[in-house]
């Protein structure tokens, strides 16, 4: 194994996860630099969890190796134990101990040390997740919010060397689990945690995580910053997964346009396909301007407020539809034919 391996915080090298004969997450490659966060989003069943838990220990793979902190803990026919890993795991039942205090919570999984120690490291703790003054509450006095702050100070407390989120806020409702989820990022980094957190939800994915692999059916099909995924997703899946927006047919024409039923769309960075090829391009909701001087007429099907703008869905005379971002204050009602253009596009998004 490269040395590479052995100075990153966690590296998983061609690794494949099995239930019997059936292999749920295959050649699954990457590597994490201490207090890097990564994120796995994707689908129910696509092995997410499956992965976490062999990272955790306590599922045995079946090729390839797991390298925790310089040391190889994973490979086919040899699994270290989970308690011998150094690995703070914090789950979306995370059940903390309810006839123990909240600093009895934290210091729980505190065995080393002398208890003078012990108690700074949970008043550090306490002053980390800001509940300095929380130590002599007990869970249940406690919001869901804060409950799961003491959690993420338990898993903490003793500096793992990586921590394993697995839909930790799925118990909380949309709005406040993205607050959560930028509050947990806040915490983490500060104390310099390498963590992977597994999730469905791609706002969560977005709000908490350096780098992100978008799986399906057990393979990741992109690893990359939020940002690369949303704007250059590598395959279909990836495309349809992150974010909004429909793939319309389209003909390759010079390196810089493709013509759609749209018109002709631009960008600033040429495609590397020869002229004429068919292909679909992807739309996204805030490619396409209401524009009264367009000759491209559609018809609103649908509008959700959403504040400062509003969404769109537009079919187009073929029948395809398209979404399309437009600022609150203008203003139309479905059912009305209005004119779209397409705004000139950093780079065209090609599928063949
Ligand atoms: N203990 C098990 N024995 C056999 N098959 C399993 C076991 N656990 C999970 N599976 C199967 O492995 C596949 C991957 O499951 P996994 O739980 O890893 O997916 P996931 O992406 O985490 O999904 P979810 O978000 O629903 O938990 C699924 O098809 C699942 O049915």
């Amino acid at each position: 194994m490269s040395s590479r391996s052995e100075s990153q915080q966690l590296a998983l090298r061609g690794v494949d996860v099995a239930y019997g004969e059936r292999v749920v997450a295959r050649a699954i490659d990457f590597a994490l630099d201490p207090g890097e966060i990564a994120c796995l989003l994707g689908p129910s069943g696509c092995g997410k969890t499956t992965l976490l838990r062999a990272i955790a220990g306590f599922e045995p793979i079946v090729a390839g190796e797991i390298w925790l902190h310089g040391r190889r803990v994973s490979a086919p026919g040899e699994t270290l134990a989970p308690e011998r890993r150094r690995v703070g795991m914090l789950f979306q039942d995370f059940a903390l101990f309810p006839h123990l205090s909240v600093a009895g919570n934290i210091g729980f999984g505190l065995r080393d040390g002398s208890s003078a120690q012990k108690r700074a490291r949970i008043a550090e703790l306490l002053e980390l997740i800001g509940l300095a003054d929380a130590g002599e509450r007990y869970p249940h006095e406690l919001s869901g919010g804060m409950q799961q702050r003491v959690a993420l100070a338990r898993a903490l407390a003793p500096r793992p060397e990586a921590l394993l989120l697995d839909e930790p806020f799925s118990s909380l409702d949309a709005e406040r689990r993205e607050q959560l989820a930028r509050e947990i990022r806040d915490l983490l980094k500060r104390e310099g945690v390498t963590a992977v957190l597994v999730t469905h939800d791609q706002h969560e994915a977005f709000a908490m995580a350096d780098v992100i692999g978008v799986m399906s059916e057990g393979r990741i099909r992109q690893w990359g910053p939020a940002f690369d995924l949303y704007h250059e997703p590598a395959d279909r899946f990836v495309a349809d997964f992150i974010g909004q927006g429909v793939r319309l047919p389209a003909t390759t024409l010079d390196g810089c346009r493709v013509t759609t039923e749209l018109g002709e769309l631009s960008c600033s960075r040429p495609h590397d396909l020869p002229s004429g090829v068919t292909v679909e391009v992807l739309v996204r909701p805030d490619d396409l301007a209401h524009d009264d001087a367009s000759p491209v007429r559609a018809l609103i099907l649908e509008r959700a407020f959403r504040g400062a703008d509003f969404l769109y869905r537009l079919r187009l005379p073929s029948g395809a539809e398209v979404l399309s971002l437009a600022p609150s204050h203008q203003e139309h009602a479905v059912g009305d034919w209005i004119g779209v253009s397409a705004r000139t596009m950093r780079h065209l998004v090609l599928f063949r």
